[in-house]
């Protein structure tokens, strides 16, 4: 599926994926990084999740990598008033990037793997909920990589993937966990925290990762410069 393919998808409204709620697995799980309050956290190919407005009520602010200019406009539009008041969202463009600023959270309209490291200095944490599993076999292997050489070692955060019996099929594409190991071990240390069976017969998994590699003056560009 290219990126064509997702600007489709937005415009006609198949957004099959996009959950009402904060997903359970981040309720769940989030505690166990233990994440500094403020910590930023990164949230490649994030649609128009709620589940960074809940990353951001927990004290992390958020920065998400859209491709489609719907979606954002969508998060914009739904964002709940407060005290009879809606936030303005303020716009601004960075690195080729067209970038919306809601509150803590930032929403950068373009491709993921356009984002580079030096953008991506501030970032203590990820989460990856239907991002990776969005993703053709053969683009899993690239986005493995891109999101580990964006982050420093010692960088926590949680995936959440899912199988299913056609490996065919997708998105969301079935992401076995042998595969997951095989894309993510070198650069990550993993621990699987939860299998659940959904009710439509997907198999989700949740897993904690951690960035692997030397922790020096973590989150520093100067331990940047030395990221493997
Ligand atoms: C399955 S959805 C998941 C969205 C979100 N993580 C969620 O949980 O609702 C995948 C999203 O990735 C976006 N996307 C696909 N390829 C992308 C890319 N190369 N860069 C940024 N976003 C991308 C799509 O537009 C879509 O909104």
């Amino acid at each position: 599926m290219s990126g064509a393919d997702w600007l489709e998808r937005w415009r006609q409204g198949r957004i099959g994926f996009h959950l009402q709620a904060p997903h359970p697995a981040l309720e769940g799980f989030w505690g166990r990084l233990e994440l500094r309050a403020g910590a930023k956290v990164l949230v490649p190919l994030c649609g128009k999740s709620q589940d960074m407005r809940w990353l951001v009520e927990r004290g992390n602010p958020v920065l998400g990598i859209e491709l489609s200019p719907l979606a954002i406009e969508q998060f914009v539009a739904e964002e709940p008033c407060s005290a009879g008041k809606r936030r303005t969202a303020l716009r601004y463009r960075q690195s080729g990037f067209e970038c919306t600023r809601l509150g803590r959270i930032e929403l950068w309209c373009g491709d993921f793997f356009h984002f580079q490291v030096e953008q991506a200095a501030e970032l203590a944490g990820f989460y990856d909920r239907a991002a990776l599993i969005a993703l053709p076999p053969a683009t899993r292997q690239r986005y493995a990589h891109h999101l580990a050489q964006l982050l420093l070692p010692g960088t926590r955060g949680l995936l959440i993937t899912l199988t299913h019996d056609d490996p065919c099929r997708g998105p969301p594409f079935s992401v076995t966990h042998a595969e997951v190991e095989a894309l993510m071990a070198p650069n990550f240390e993993l621990v699987l925290c939860d299998v659940a069976t959904a009710a439509d017969g997907l198999v989700e998994s949740v897993w904690q990762l951690t960035r692997r590699g030397p922790v020096r003056q973590a989150h520093s560009n100067r331990s940047r410069d030395e990221h493997p």
